[in-house]
C-alpha cells in the first residue's frame, strides 16, 4: 500500500477534478475582467478573514507536506511544505500592515506601499521556491529519521527565516522601495510597474515550468498546477483590478484563496482515504493472521486464544461446551496413493465442509495440525455434541472422496467427542484430553465412527440448565 504521495498517480476522476477547478478559474477571470476597475462595496472584515484563513490553509498545508516528508524522506515535500511556510508568514504580515484592518495605515509602521510589497514578496516567493522544489523531484529520499528531522527543519527554519526577513525589510524600506500606489486605496499605475510585471512573469513562469517538467502525472502535481495557476491569476486581476475593494480585487483574493487551498484539499481527501485503506488493510491482515494457509479454516493459534475464553465463559454462564476432534482416516495412504497434493485438496474440501455444516455463530472449526481438526460448540449438551459430531461424520462421508484404493472405501473421518459442565478449577486442557482419548477409541474401533467421553463434571450442578440443542 502506498504510504506517500510522491508516487501517486492522479486517477481519471482527480484529474477532469483538478481541470474543472482549473477551467471554472480561468473563466471566471475572463468574465471578471471587463468589470476589474469597477469599484465593489467596500466590506471591511473581508480582509481579516481572507488573510487568516490563507494564513491557516497555507500553514496546515506547510505541516501535511512535513508529515509526507517525515513518511518518505523525499526532499520534494520539505521544498514544498517551505513554500507554504514562507507564505504563511508573509500573509500575516500583510495582514498586519494592510490600511483599515488593525489601524488606518497598518501596523509595524507600515507605509501606503507596504502590504503591496509584502503581497509582491508573498506572490513570488511561493512561485519561485514551488519552482525551486521541481529541481528536488527526482533526489534519492533522505534515509535516517533523525537525518531527516535536521534536514527538514533546518529547511522549514530557513524558509520561515527568509520569509520574516524580506517581510521586515519591506516595512523597514518603506520609504526606499519605489513607489507603487497613487494613493491610499488606488494603484492605477501598477500594472505599469516593472516589480509587478515582474512577479507575474514569475508566476506565469513557475506555472509553465511545473506542467512542463511534472506532466502532472501525479496526485500532487496536477494540484499543485492548480495552485500556480490560481497564483497566477491572483496576480493578473490585481494588475487589471486598479484599486483595493474593486470586482477584480475581490475576485484575485478568491483566485489566492483558491491557490491556498487546492493541495489542501487534496492533502486531507489522501489523508482520510490513507486512513480509509490502512484500516482495510488492517482488517484484511487480521483476519489472515487467524486463517490456516491451506484450509481456509482458523489456524491453530487462533484456536489456542480462543478456546480457553469459551471454556472460560461457559464456566462463567454455566453452560457446557463441547470439543470434537476430527482426524482424517488412513491420511498417511492417501498422501501416498494420490500424492501431496491431491492430498492438500483433500484437506481443503473436509474443512469446507466442516466449516459449512456449522449453523450457529459461536460454532467454529480450526485445524488443529496436520490433518486433524477441532471443532468447539459453546452451549452444547453430551447428546446434541453427538448428534452435531455423527452428523459431521456423515457430511464428509456424504461427499465420497475417492479414497486412497481404487474402488476402495471413500475417505471417512474419525471424532472424538468430549462435552461438559465445568468446575471453575478444571483447566481447559481437560475436556481436550477427554476429546482425544474419545478420538483414539474411535480409531481403535474402527475408524469412520464417533466416540464420546465424559469431559470433567461438576460436583453438583443440574445439568444441562442452558444448554441448546442443535437442530
Ligand atoms: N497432504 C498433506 N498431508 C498432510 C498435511 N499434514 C499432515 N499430513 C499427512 O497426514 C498424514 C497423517 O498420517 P498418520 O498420522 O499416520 O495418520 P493416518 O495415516 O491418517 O492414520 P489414522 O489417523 O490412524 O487413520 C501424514 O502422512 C502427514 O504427512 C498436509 O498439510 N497436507
Amino acid at each position: 500500500m502506498q504510504a506517500t504521495l510522491i508516487q501517486l498517480s492522479a486517477t481519471k476522476t482527480q484529474r477532469a477534478a483538478a481541470v474543472i477547478a482549473a477551467a471554472v478559474m480561468l473563466c471566471g477571470a475572463v468574465l471578471v475582467w471587463p468589470h476589474a476597475r469597477a469599484q465593489g462595496v467596500v466590506v471591511q472584515p473581508f480582509m481579516p478573514i481572507f488573510a487568516t484563513s490563507v494564513a491557516i490553509a497555507e500553514g496546515l498545508t506547510g505541516f501535511l507536506l512535513w508529515t509526507q516528508f517525515r513518511a518518505s524522506g523525499r526532499l520534494i515535500f520539505v521544498a514544498l511544505a517551505c513554500a507554504y511556510a514562507f507564505t504563511s508568514v508573509a500573509v500575516v504580515f500583510h495582514l498586519l500592515v494592510y490600511p483599515g484592518v488593525f489601524s488606518a495605515n497598518g501596523l509595524l509602521g507600515a507605509g501606503r506601499q507596504t502590504s503591496i510589497w509584502i503581497w509582491l514578496i508573498w506572490r513570488a516567493g511561493y512561485a519561485l521556491l514551488a519552482a525551486l522544489a521541481l529541481a528536488l523531484k527526482a533526489r534519492p529520499p533522505i534515509e535516517g529519521r533523525t537525518k531527516r528531522r535536521i534536514r527538514g527543519s533546518l529547511m522549514i527554519a530557513g524558509s520561515i527565516g527568509l520569509s520574516i526577513a524580506l517581510c521586515s525589510a519591506a516595512v523597514a524600506g518603506r520609504n526606499l522601495l519605489p513607489d507603487l500606489v497613487s494613493t491610499a486605496s488606488a494603484y492605477h499605475h501598477l500594472s505599469a510597474h516593472p516589480a509587478l510585471l515582474t512577479v507575474a512573469a514569475i508566476c506565469f513562469a513557475s506555472f509553465c515550468a511545473h506542467v512542463l517538467v511534472t506532466r502532472l502525472r501525479t496526485l500532487v502535481d496536477v494540484w499543485l498546477a492548480v495552485a500556480l495557476l490560481a497564483g497566477f491569476i491572483d496576480v493578473a486581476l490585481t494588475l487589471g483590478a486598479g484599486a483595493r475593494y474593486s470586482v477584480g480585487w475581490y475576485a484575485a483574493r478568491i483566485a489566492a484563496m483558491v491557490s491556498a487551498n487546492a493541495v489542501l484539499g487534496m492533502l486531507m481527501s489522501e489523508t482520510s482515504r490513507t486512513y480509509q485503506r490502512l484500516a482495510d488493510a488492517h482488517r484484511a491482515l487480521q483476519e489472515l493472521s487467524v486463517r490456516d494457509g491451506l484450509t481456509g479454516v482458523f489456524n491453530r493459534a487462533y484456536f489456542d486464544e480462543r478456546y480457553p475464553r469459551e471454556f472460560m465463559l461457559a464456566i462463567k454462564a454455566d453452560y457446557p461446551l463441547a470439543v470434537l476432534l476430527v482426524d482424517v482416516d488412513h491420511f498417511k495412504d492417501y498422501n501416498d496413493a494420490l500424492g501431496h497434493l491431491a492430498g492438500d485438496e483433500c484437506l481443503r474440501r473436509i474443512a469446507h465442509t466442516l466449516s459449512a455444516s456449522l449453523s450457529r455463530p459461536n460454532d467454529f472449526v480450526a485445524r488443529y495440525g496436520g490433518e486433524e481438526f477441532v471443532v468447539v460448540l459453546p452451549s452444547c449438551d453430551p447428546a446434541a455434541g453427538m448428534v452435531m459430531a455423527e452428523r459431521l461424520r456423515q457430511a464428509i462421508a456424504d461427499m465420497a472422496l475417492p479414497g486412497p484404493v481404487t474402488g476402495g472405501p471413500c475417505v471417512t473421518v474419525s471424532i472424538g467427542h468430549a462435552s461438559s459442565r465445568f468446575h471453575a478449577e478444571a483447566p481447559p486442557a481437560t475436556l481436550l484430553a477427554a476429546a482425544d482419548s474419545a478420538l483414539y477409541k474411535a480409531k481403535a474401533h474402527g475408524r469412520n465412527r464417533v466416540e464420546d467421553e465424559p469431559g470433567p463434571q461438576p460436583t453438583a450442578a443440574a445439568y444441562p440448565r442452558h444448554a441448546m440443542s442443535h437442530p
